[in-house]
């Protein structure tokens, strides 16, 4: 058997360092105050779970997306979180089904997935991020998109894009004023995706009668018309939809851009009515992603919910949030009480262990020169 070098990590796993461990703690810190200050309680699951607790709680959790392992101890297969959010669901439906609701909660941890995404190699993210349960009505879209925003403002996050989608606008259309057949709700979805008008009409005439849905899409306000434009045509289905998504974005603040993309699928997989994208300027692919879904409760019933969760990654590779604090070397024999204050007052301080020690090889700016800080 050949021997793994002590450096190799598995495909798609990899460490973080420093600057970028204390930027990625730090902004998954202020994310998480944001929030608790709207009174989500943080919930710590587990890193895995039984294969079957984790995919039964929401449907789209697909065993083949996960990282199985066997549990020498249950003899049971477990798997890795591939998101947090199905684990917040399993505890809001067992050990906080007696919670009054709505409820709260909030979450940071690693996930792990099976397949890295076609943008990025990681197998392992950063997840963070919120979840009300016992409502997905507008009011609760309305929560929860304010609160994704101003968490990563307040992060510093700027140049922040939301794009508004139905994910089951066609599944929704399909049963009712523009019916499709099994196999061609599908291919009309897949059209959709790749926004193919040209395809999507070769369907024939049920499915071309989907066309005006892929001109509804980009900046909001001008799509919202083209959206309402098709609603009318079909005999208002989707008013009450377009109603909705006008009153979430009524109170996002100018310095967000607003897009609509009503068919968008991808990454919706277990949303309902509401979801939405969340990009940041200058980085390729969603930073954060959210919307309404239904929790299988123990009795069977399905408990409404809506939330958001956030992958800051791309964030912390790029550099973000890596102002790193200044570092001050403390020579043998410094005054301890002093050192603390200068803690105090922001700076980081590197205690000589022995003699002859370079404080500027630790990468400090200053040294600590009697009372004083001093500049290399
Ligand atoms: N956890 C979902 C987003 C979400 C949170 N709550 C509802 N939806 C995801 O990462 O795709």
């Amino acid at each position: 058997m050949t021997t793994i070098p002590p450096g190799l990590l598995p495909e798609g796993l990899s460490d973080r360092l420093p600057p970028q461990a204390e930027a990625s703690a730090r902004l998954v810190r202020r994310v998480l105050d944001t929030v608790a200050t709207h009174g989500y309680e943080r919930v710590m699951p587990p890193l895995a779970e039984f294969e079957d607790t984790l995919t039964q709680r929401l449907t789209s959790m697909r065993a083949q997306d996960l990282v199985r392992v066997v549990d020498p101890v249950s003899q049971r297969t477990l798997a890795f979180r591939p998101d947090m959010t199905a684990q917040v669901g399993r505890i809001a439906a067992t050990r906080l089904a007696a919670a009054p609701r709505p409820l709260r909660l909030s979450y940071a941890g690693p996930v792990i997935r099976q397949k890295a995404s076609q943008l990025r190699p990681e197998r392992e993210k950063m997840q963070l991020g919120a979840e009300l349960i016992g409502s997905d009505s507008v009011p609760a879209a309305v929560e929860i998109v304010n609160i994704a925003i101003e968490a990563l403002q307040a992060a510093g996050v700027t140049g922040i894009t939301i794009d508004f989608t139905l994910p089951d606008l066609v599944d929704m259309l399909a049963a009712g004023p523009l019916p499709l057949g099994g196999a061609q709700v599908e291919a009309v979805r897949a059209e959709l995706d790749a926004k193919d008008a040209g395809a999507l009409a070769a369907h024939g005439p049920a499915a071309a009668a989907y066309l005006p849905l892929i001109e509804a899409t980009g900046p909001f306000h001008a799509a919202m018309e083209r959206l309402e434009a098709f609603s009318a045509r079909v005999g208002g289905a989707i008013d009450s939809r377009i109603a909705g998504l006008r009153a979430i974005a009524k109170p996002i603040g100018w310095d967000i851009t607003l897009t609509l993309d009503p068919t968008e699928r991808h990454g919706f997989e277990f949303q309902t009515w509401f979801g939405f994208s969340i990009f940041a300027e200058g980085f390729v692919g969603e930073i954060g992603r959210g919307g309404s879904y239904a929790i299988a409760r123990a009795d069977g019933a399905d408990e409404p919910a809506m939330g958001f969760s956030l992958y800051p990654d791309p964030l912390i590779d790029a550099g973000f949030g890596g102002d790193s604090p200044k570092r001050l070397f403390l020579p043998l024999g410094h005054d301890p009480a002093r050192a603390a204050e200068l803690r105090g007052e922001g700076w980081h301080t590197i205690a000589a262990l022995s003699e002859g020690e370079d404080g500027s090889a630790q990468r400090c700016s200053h040294w600590l020169d009697g009372a004083g800080p001093r500049a290399y």
